[in-house]
């Protein structure tokens, strides 16, 4: 993927987010699925509200204690690195992250010890991520010309989301932890959700609601008008969503003293 190609998967208006759909083919997806489920059991850990394996090293606030990726880790992180075209060096961690329906994560911003660009694959079950724009942003907001929104994106199976400037630095992203994700006015990749997989086609997950039954719920917030013409469906979130978020540690110490 050239500079100019990757621009074409450029989603919204708030610098910079790209969304990739069918970065991996339906075959790669499930490869992959079966070396982060089988391959590589004894890697979970379990914290509160999901499962996690770490790969590529302990990272540190100063750096990271180097391990190598094993070859179908480090033969993804290589191809994006080279079709993303941005980062400075090898993709060198890999955080995988598996949510069953319900399990989210908090708003956050990713450690600073990482080079401040961040690609998230996508397995399993769709899911909604939300951006919210960080504290120090809303106290700027007294400039009516300045209002800062958020902004969410729908991640389907087998796609690719890159992140990085104001998406990375000024705003956190979260995933709610709730069976259903909505489907609003907020996502802003609702042009690039066709699948070219075949098999996907049958099933798709996001399901339109007539405004009666969003009515009668009120979990699904009105916008100041009161109105829920803005609202299009849910993600229902009925199975398990894998993802792996690749980055570089741009610091690596080779020698655990040096710290
Ligand atoms: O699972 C995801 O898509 C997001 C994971 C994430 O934000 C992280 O690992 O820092
Ligand atoms: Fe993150």
């Amino acid at each position: 993927m050239s500079p100019d190609e990757l621009e074409m998967y450029r989603v919204g208006t708030l610098p910079t987010i790209f969304y990739i759909p069918d970065y991996l083919s339906r075959q790669d997806q499930l490869r992959l699925l079966n070396q982060v489920n089988t391959g590589s059991s004894t890697k979970w850990k379990s914290l509160k509200n999901r499962r996690l394996q770490n790969w590529g090293g302990v990272v540190h606030e100063k750096g990271l204690l180097p391990q190598q990726l094993p070859p179908w880790l480090s033969d993804l992180t290589g191809n994006i690195c080279k079709d993303v075209g941005l980062f400075p060096a090898p993709l060198n961690h890999v955080l995988i992250n598996e949510y069953l329906p319900g399990q989210g994560i908090m708003p956050h911003q990713d450690g600073p010890a990482y080079f401040p660009i961040v690609a998230i694959l996508s397995l399993g079950s769709p899911a909604v991520m939300e951006f919210t724009p960080h504290q120090k942003l809303l106290g700027q907001s007294g400039d009516p010309g300045n209002v800062h929104e958020g902004v969410s994106v729908i991640l389907m199976p087998g796609s690719l989301l890159v992140f990085k400037d104001a998406a990375y630095q000024d705003y956190l992203h979260g995933i709610s932890e709730t069976i259903e994700h909505r489907v609003d006015k907020t996502i802003v990749n609702m042009d690039k959700l066709q699948t070219h997989n075949e098999e996907f086609l049958g099933e798709v997950p996001i399901h339109p609601m007539d405004v009666d039954e969003i009515k009668c719920r009120d979990d699904l917030a009105c916008d100041k008008e009161g109105s829920l013409k803005d609202v299009f469906g849910v993600v229902k979130r009925n199975g398990t969503r894998i993802s792996l978020t690749c980055r570089l540690v741009p610091k690596v110490h080779k020698n655990l003293f040096k710290f």
